[in-house]
């Protein structure tokens, strides 16, 4: 049976949960539920906080979890990222009063308070910047007011926090997160349930951002056609009753979806049509 840690509560637990169900996998029916069993697909989920889940993961009792990349780094747990899920995504920036520093050698001597320590140590050490650190548990940002610290290290999403605060980021991002899956570091990588895993998370991840386009054309305007959807191996091209013209099929992007139909009319194709891809295995 494979063992999946999956964040408890938090950012990241809503839409874990989410990707899990649309991928077929049960999930729990209440939120103070610890480990449920998934006897179709012989997984069990266990529920963590997601500080915790790359720790799990790194001591090889659970065989994969999904955490954030910030937290994965964070922890500096034996564990390695496998695979990017899009969601919970954000930056890790540093940020103060403004006016108070304006590149990252402006940060030596200054107090920085930060959730995320390992992140902010490491990158310290990396620039060679001699600077305290100070732990705090969250709304790090009320730090600077009551002068505990003058700057601070936080994830940043929407930048709402720091402006209610009046505050501003200050040098370039730390990094770039996201929700992703992680495995213990040197895991065998071939292991089939993981693969399985793995294929499944991408087809939610493929259903979510492409969509099927059908469309007819005349055989003369099928090159230019398929130029504009050349789908992900290649579209598919079938002959219509109506001699001189072909129906193509292609996956493309949702997000390009619009733009693609207005170019195909354009080119004379007609009957264009897109429908939602509900799950995949490429
Ligand atoms: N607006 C956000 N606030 C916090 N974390 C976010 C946000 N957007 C994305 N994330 C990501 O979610 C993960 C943090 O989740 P976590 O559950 O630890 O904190 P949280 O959502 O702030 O919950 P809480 O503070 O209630 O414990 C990180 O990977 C972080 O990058
Ligand atoms: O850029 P934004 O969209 O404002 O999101 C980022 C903010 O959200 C999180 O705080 P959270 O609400 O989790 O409170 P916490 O600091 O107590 O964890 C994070 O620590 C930032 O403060
Ligand atoms: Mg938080």
């Amino acid at each position: 049976m494979l063992r999946i840690a999956v964040p408890n509560k938090g950012s990241l637990s809503g839409p874990a949960a989410e990707m899990l169900h649309e991928a077929g996998y049960q999930q729990r029916r209440e939120s103070k539920e610890l480990r449920i069993v998934d006897p179709v697909n012989e997984v069990e989920f266990f529920y963590l906080r997601p500080r915790d889940i790359a720790i799990y993961v790194a001591s090889g009792q659970l065989d994969i979890g999904l955490t954030g990349r910030d937290l994965l780094i964070d922890s500096g747990a034996e564990a390695e990222e496998i695979l990017a899920l899009g969601f919970a995504r954000s930056t890790f920036r540093y940020a103060t009063k403004p006016g108070t520093i304006s590149g990252l050698a402006d940060l030596t001597g200054k107090t920085i308070a930060t959730s995320y320590e390992g992140i902010v140590a490491a990158h310290l050490a990396e620039h060679g910047i001699d600077a305290s650190v100070v732990h705090l548990d969250g709304a790090v940002e009320t730090a600077i007011q009551l002068g505990v610290a003058q700057v601070i290290a936080d994830v940043v999403e929407t930048g709402t926090s720091l402006r209610n605060a009046g505050l501003e980021v200050a040098g370039e991002p730390i990094m770039q997160s996201e929700a992703v899956v992680i495995r213990r570091t040197g895991a065998d990588a071939d292991d089939s349930k993981v693969q399985q895993f793995l294929r499944r998370l991408q087809g939610v991840l493929v259903a979510r951002t492409y969509v099927m386009m059908d469309y007819d054309c005349r055989v003369e305007q099928l090159e230019k056609a398929v130029a504009l959807t050349p789908g992900l191996e290649s579209p598919t091209v079938s002959p219509l009753h109506n001699e001189g013209w072909v129906a193509v099929r292609a996956m493309v992007p949702a997000k390009e979806a619009q733009r693609i139909m207005d170019d195909l009319y354009d080119i004379g194709a007609r009957a264009i049509l897109t429908t939602a891809i509900h799950a995949c295995r490429l």
